[in-house]
This record gives structure tokens, C-alpha cells and sequence, in this order.
């Protein structure tokens, strides 16, 4: 018996999911102890392993998530955010900590959030790779120092089987414009522009989305004056980068206090 910590992963026959058990076994740090799906689908009560078409793993795939999160040290959940609010308690009534990485939540579903942080770690983000959050922090700084006569547009590129727009990183992006700017984004984001929709408003933080193939995640932050722009970039090619931090979060959060936290925290920026 490994004394390796123990993870489980939600919904784990998704696009993350089969990224994240592929790049678990990799870092050689952690072991599948859970595997999640939702009730109906058609790998629950087979080896996961075997369901895939592979070798046995010696792990059944559940929809019951306390029986895995119950063996678990830490939950890694890319799901939806209905699921994501359910798993929640349940993470916490299993004191395991709570990778988040499902994206599209309501404000309301945000602080609905919160209450299960009080018995566990709760790590959160709508982009878990390195590349972004550094961006975040630059993004940050550059709207500190150009005025609001700077126009601020984040336009994302995502596959076309993506449910939810703005993208969580587009949010992340223009939520740290909004505090660069010392202003809510709530109070400035403006999106879905067509037809006539007049001149832009100053100080607004646009978002646009594009949707097509299998594009893995794009996202720019154009700074717009007269006579000059400035674009900062990232270009997800791999889904890998977002599961190596989720692996990396779930096994931070580990010697960690309740409470919540996302992955500047993780990665110390
Ligand atoms: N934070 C980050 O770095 C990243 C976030 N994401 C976000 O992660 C989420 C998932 O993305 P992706 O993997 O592409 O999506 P997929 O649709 O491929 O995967 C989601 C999986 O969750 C399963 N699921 C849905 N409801 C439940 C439930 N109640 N219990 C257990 N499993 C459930 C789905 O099953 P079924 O299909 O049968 O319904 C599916 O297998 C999205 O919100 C996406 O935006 C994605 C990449 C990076
Ligand atoms: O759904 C996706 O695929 C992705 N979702 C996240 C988001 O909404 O920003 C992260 C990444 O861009 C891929």
C-alpha cells in the first residue's frame, strides 16, 4: 500500500478529467483513490481502468461522492457548477481538501461556496495554469498605471463544446483590470455588444468570445488609446497545464487551514 496522498476526481470521463488522471499518475507524487461520474453514466460500478478499455486500476467508478472523498486527502473536481456546489459539503464533511476548476458560476453559486470552507481547504480558480495567473498580476499592474482613457477589451477563443461565456479566465482578466483600475468589474464589464449599442462607455472593461473547433483556451487584454495599443497574451496548447496545477493545488492545500484560497496562493505570485 502506497503511502502516497490519496485523490479522488469528479467527473472523471470529461476532457480534464482524463487529463487529470493521466497527469496524477505522471507526477508520481499522489494516487487515484476515487473516481466520480454522475448518476446514469455508463461507467459507474466497472473499473475505471477497464471502462477506459485498458487495465484494471482497482478503482469502481461512483456516483456516490462521500464513499470516494471519504479515502480521499484531496477532491480534484472539474465538473459543473450545480455539481461543484454538492461537493462542496460533501468535501467538507470529508475534510478533504477542494480542487475547483469548473467555471460559470453566478455570483450567488460563489457564496454558496463559502460555507463548506469553514471545515476544508477550498482552492478555486477559473484558470489553474502558471501562464495566467502571472498574467493576472500583469494585467493588474498595467491598468494601475495607464488611465481609464485606455480602453480594456478581453477577448477569449474556446472549443466549440464549451457551455459558459465570458470564460472564468476572461473573468480573472478583467476582474484584475477592475482592481488595477481601483473599480468593481460588476460596476464596469460590458459584453454581447450588437446592433446599435451607441458609442463605448469610458472605463468600460469589454469582454467578446469566440467558439469554434477545438481550440483549447485564447485569451488577450488589449489596452486601446489613441495611436497606440498594448496586448498581453496567453495561448493554452495542452490541456495538461491546467491539470499539472490542479495537482499541484490538491497537494498544497493538504497541510493547509480551512478556509478559501486560489492559485496565486498555490503558486506563491
Ligand atoms: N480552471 C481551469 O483551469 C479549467 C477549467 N475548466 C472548466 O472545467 C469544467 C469542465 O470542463 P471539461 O472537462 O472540458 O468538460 P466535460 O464536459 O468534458 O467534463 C465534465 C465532466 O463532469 C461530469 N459531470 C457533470 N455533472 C456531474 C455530476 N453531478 N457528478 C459527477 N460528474 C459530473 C460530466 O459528465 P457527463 O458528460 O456525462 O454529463 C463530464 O464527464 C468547465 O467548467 C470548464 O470551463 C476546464 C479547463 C481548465
Ligand atoms: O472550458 C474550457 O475548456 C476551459 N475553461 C476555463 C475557462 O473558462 O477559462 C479555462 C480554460 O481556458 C479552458
Amino acid at each position: 500500500m502506497s503511502d502516497l496522498p490519496g485523490v479522488a476526481i469528479t467527473g472523471i470521463s470529461g476532457r480534464m478529467g482524463q487529463m487529470l488522471l493521466a497527469t496524477l499518475k505522471a507526477s508520481g507524487k499522489a494516487r487515484l483513490v476515487g473516481a466520480v461520474e454522475r448518476p446514469g453514466h455508463g461507467w459507474l460500478g466497472q473499473d475505471l481502468g477497464e471502462a477506459m478499455g485498458g487495465p484494471a486500476l482497482g478503482v469502481t467508478v461512483t456516483d456516490d461522492p462521500l464513499e470516494a472523498f471519504a479515502k480521499a486527502q484531496a477532491v480534484i473536481d472539474f465538473t459543473t457548477p450545480a455539481a461543484t456546489l454538492g461537493f462542496a459539503k460533501i468535501a467538507a464533511q470529508a475534510r478533504a481538501v477542494h480542487v475547483i476548476g469548473a467555471t460559470g458560476f453566478t455570483p450567488e453559486e460563489i457564496a454558496a461556496l463559502e460555507p463548506a470552507a469553514r471545515h476544508s481547504v477550498q482552492i478555486r480558480a477559473g484558470n489553474m495554469s502558471l501562464g495566467v495567473n502571472l498574467m493576472t498580476k500583469l494585467v493588474k499592474t498595467v491598468a494601475e498605471v495607464l488611465g481609464d482613457d485606455w480602453d480594456i477589451e478581453v477577448v477569449e477563443a474556446h472549443h466549440n463544446r464549451k457551455v459558459d461565456a465570458p470564460s472564468g479566465t476572461a473573468l480573472m482578466l478583467g476582474k484584475a483590470a477592475a482592481e488595477g483600475r481601483g473599480v468593481t468589474l460588476e460596476e464596469h464589464s460590458e459584453s454581447g455588444r450588437h446592433g446599435i449599442t451607441g458609442a463605448r462607455a469610458q472605463g468600460a472593461i469589454g469582454f467578446s468570445s469566440i467558439r469554434g473547433g477545438d481550440i483549447v483556451g485564447e485569451h488577450d487584454v488589449i489596452f486601446a488609446a489613441p495611436g497606440e495599443r498594448l496586448v498581453l497574451r496567453h495561448i493554452a496548447t495542452d490541456r495538461v497545464i491546467f491539470a499539472r496545477g490542479a495537482v499541484r493545488a490538491a497537494l498544497w492545500g493538504i497541510d493547509k487551514k480551512p478556509g478559501q484560497y486560489d492559485m496565486i496562493d498555490v503558486l506563491g505570485l
